[in-house]
């Protein structure tokens, strides 16, 4: 596949102009919604024999329109984004520089721009996309701006449970810990990506040594609490036990939670090494233990539990 990226206004001269099919969106998680609108493009760019594409947006137009007090974390962040939709079968991504001024395009200037100008034969996008500045154009309107100069095909609502398949709903989900309801909507375990780094060294005195994971890029952590994952080590999977949290029972300054991972049968040193941690099922809140005897024995506890979930 190949990534292209796109600064506004687009410089045409940098731009390989073949007819293509392109999916249109965010594409925040590359869910299963995502999923239908992106393999409806490849499936139309096969029957039109064009190539296949995906335009999408860096940062997330909230980022950019809204001043957030903090800086926004995404379930895939542009570099596993970009893994993602590659192993869709895509030919082409543009990712366009979300930026004030691109925002400000009309419709008809968007379409203009960075559908025709970019020789796109046919446009898909799910039943909610929207372009132009406020959001005022939609795939309604699409064919009124395409002027007969572009195909375009409505991909109809994915739901689950009767509700939307979206990036939103997989963000409350996460922040609920509701980890295998967002396997269920992602058509694969959430994963974050990390390093391996030194906590306090505690872990060990107890019995229990752990991996803590510094993340890497602005990943969403799921809620706090006891999660059964798997950690993949060059590409080597162990299952395990994971809290993210503040440590409670002891005397804890942190301002963002840790990630530390009990691994069940390991005895490697693996400080440094890059990580990723995949979320399959939540255990339990994390809580205050009055000693360290009462933590030991639920460590124990959740450890069973995590292993008769997992396999091993
Ligand atoms: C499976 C698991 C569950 C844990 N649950 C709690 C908890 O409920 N409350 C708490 O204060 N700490 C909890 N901890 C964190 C331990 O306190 C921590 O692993 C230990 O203090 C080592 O910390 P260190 O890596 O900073 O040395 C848990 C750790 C693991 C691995
Ligand atoms: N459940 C779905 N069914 C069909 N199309 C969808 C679905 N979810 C998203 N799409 C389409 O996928 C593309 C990307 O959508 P977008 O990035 O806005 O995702 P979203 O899940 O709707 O996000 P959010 O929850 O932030 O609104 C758009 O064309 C959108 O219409």
């Amino acid at each position: 596949m190949d990534t292209i990226y796109l600064n506004h206004p687009i410089d045409k001269g940098k731009l390989k102009i073949v007819p293509t099919v392109m999916a249109l969106g965010f594409f925040d998680g590359v869910h299963k919604g995502h999923q239908a609108v992106i393999s409806a493009a490849i499936d139309k760019a096969k029957e039109l024999g064009t190539t296949a594409s995906v335009m999408t947006f860096n940062p997330h137009p909230k980022e950019v329109l809204r001043k957030q007090e903090n800086q926004m974390k995404y379930l895939t962040p542009l570099p596993e984004k970009i893994k993602k939709i590659k192993q869709l079968g895509v030919d082409t991504l543009y990712i366009v520089h979300f930026t004030k001024e691109f925002a400000d395009l009309t419709p008809q200037e968007f379409v203009d721009d960075y559908l025709i100008d970019m020789n796109v034969v046919h446009a898909v996008a799910g039943f909610d996309f929207t372009y132009g500045s406020l959001g005022k154009g939609t795939m309604e309107t699409l064919p009124f701006h395409a002027r007969n100069r572009l195909r375009s095909t409505i991909v109809e609502k994915l739901e689950a449970d009767n509700e939307k398949v979206s990036s939103s709903r997989i963000r409350q989900l996460l922040s609920n810990g509701e980890v295998e309801a967002v396997t269920e909507l992602l058509g694969e375990t959430y994963l974050i990506r990390g390093t391996v780094v030194d906590g306090e060294k505690r872990g060990r005195t107890i019995g229990f040594p752990t991996a803590n994971i510094q993340p890497k890029d602005r990943f969403i952590i799921p809620k706090t609490g006891v999660y059964a994952v798997t950690l993949t080590v060059r590409d080597e999977e162990f299952s395990g036990v994971c809290n993210v949290g503040f440590k409670p029972t002891f005397h804890n300054e942190a301002n963002e939670p840790t990630i530390e991972v009990h691994l069940f049968s390991f005895d490697r040193d693996i400080y440094g090494e890059d990580v990723s941690l995949s979320w399959h099922y939540r255990i339990r809140d994390e809580q205050k233990f009055l000693n360290v005897d009462d933590l030991i024995k639920q460590i124990n506890l959740d450890k069973e539990k995590a292993m008769s979930l997992l396999p091993l």
